[in-house]
């Protein structure tokens, strides 16, 4: 295979040559690279630096990149493994050629997870991680991290497939990338209760084609049922912006106290806080010690966390806008009016036009139409 050299981050190695107006995706490679997930990369190394495990296994590892930059940007110790053999030689001569150490396995997800326990767990799939979710839950000591593609059964663009991987049910709403990443945390905690134990997110975001997230695991049945207790369901008006949020493992009827049409259930999904905002400070405190382009990358997203309401949904403003007639002020000032008026109001990290907020529909329309 022809290989070209790259950096990213501060670790530079060799990926095969991609032509740039292939019409192809990078999957179609011998060897995967995908250069637009360099800021998914970026924020599990930063948060690496932070965190420090003992070791960290990047399950599926392609080029190795991921686990290159951990070895070589946070010295965590690591195994990279990949069930594809061209990917492993990859990964070794990429391992040599940047002078680090890594052991190096060739083997299928589920059966490496099964046999070894690991600090720091990656899953980095094609599209779904719910084939590996239940040996990465078993697999991981302290920390699990997963990332998610297959946006479109998350967010409930294709509903059959969301129901059929997640054993949730989503909808495609305009909140739909909020819906993504706790309909996917929410099948990740459903999963690791079942071992008595419990999860606790650290740092988890949505962005435009895929959904991250970086979980602590916690030991014992009591840390498993405080983790229950996070999950519940969404009920959506189908015919006004009206919507709500209700823990529990059963859906209940709903019906709008607005205009009166039964509310539409999603979930199971997690609700509440999606980061440790602590955590999110060290971070930030730690971004100038990464490369550049990290900062740049990583710098806008942990300002926007480290200030977003944990609300199970947003309200798309433009929209809301249009349901009572009229243009809207700038969403900051929507923002600022709100905090005037005494409720929680924030932006959302995945989309400039949501807002967050605890305000009822009626504080929101008179926030919006307010000279
Ligand atoms: C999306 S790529 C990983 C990308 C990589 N982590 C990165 O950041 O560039 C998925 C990789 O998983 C490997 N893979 C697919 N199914 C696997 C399985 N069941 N077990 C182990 N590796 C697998 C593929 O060979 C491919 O290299
Ligand atoms: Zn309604």
């Amino acid at each position: 295979m022809d290989l070209i050299e790259v950096t990213e981050g501060r670790t530079t190695f060799r990926i095969p040559v991609q032509d740039p107006n292939s019409p192809f995706p990078p999957s179609s490679a011998p060897v995967f690279f995908n250069p637009k997930m360099a800021m998914n990369r970026d924020a599990t190394v930063l948060l690496l630096s932070v965190l420090n495990p003992e070791e960290y296994l990047d399950t599926m590892g392609a080029s190795g990149v991921r686990g290159l930059r951990v070895a070589g940007e946070c010295r965590i110790p690591v195994v990279i493994n990949d069930r594809d053999p061209a990917a492993a030689d990859l990964i070794r001569a990429n391992l040599a050629g940047a002078g680090l150490e890594g052991r190096v396995t060739v083997e299928d997800a589920n059966v490496l997870l099964s046999r070894e326990r690991f600090d720091a767990v990656d899953l980095d799939p094609f599209g779904s991680p719910a084939p590996f979710t239940d040996a990465a839950c078993r697999s991981a000591k302290r920390y699990l991290f997963v990332t998610a593609t297959d946006t479109a059964p998350l967010c409930g663009a294709h509903l059959k497939a969301g129901i059929r991987r997640y054993a949730t049910k989503p909808l495609n709403t305009e909140y739909h990338a909020e819906v993504g990443l706790r309909i996917l945390l929410g099948y990740v905690a459903r999963t690791m209760v079942k071992y008595d134990r419990g999860l606790s997110p650290l740092f988890c975001f949505a962005s435009a084609h895929f959904l991250r997230l970086h979980l602590q695991a916690e030991k014992g049945a009591d840390a498993a049922d405080r983790t229950v207790a996070r999950l519940g369901f969404l009920y959506h008006c189908p015919s006004c912006p009206e919507r709500t949020e209700e823990p529990g493992v059963l859906p209940h009827d709903h019906v709008c106290p607005r205009c009166g049409t039964t509310m539409l259930p999603i979930g199971p999904l997690w609700l509440g806080s999606l980061s440790d905002m602590a955590l999110l400070d060290q971070m930030k405190e730690r971004l100038p010690d990464l490369s550049l382009s990290t900062e740049r990358r990583l710098g806008k997203l942990l300002d926007v966390l480290k200030v977003e309401l944990p609300t199970s949904s947003h309200y798309d403003y433009h929209r809301i806008a249009k349901w009572i007639g009229g243009s809207p002020p700038a969403i900051d000032v929507v923002i600022a009016r709100l905090i005037q008026t005494g409720y929680r109001a924030s932006r959302a990290h995945y989309s400039g036009t949501a807002l967050k907020t605890d305000a009822p529909l009626d504080a929101i329309a008179a926030a919006l139409s307010a000279q």
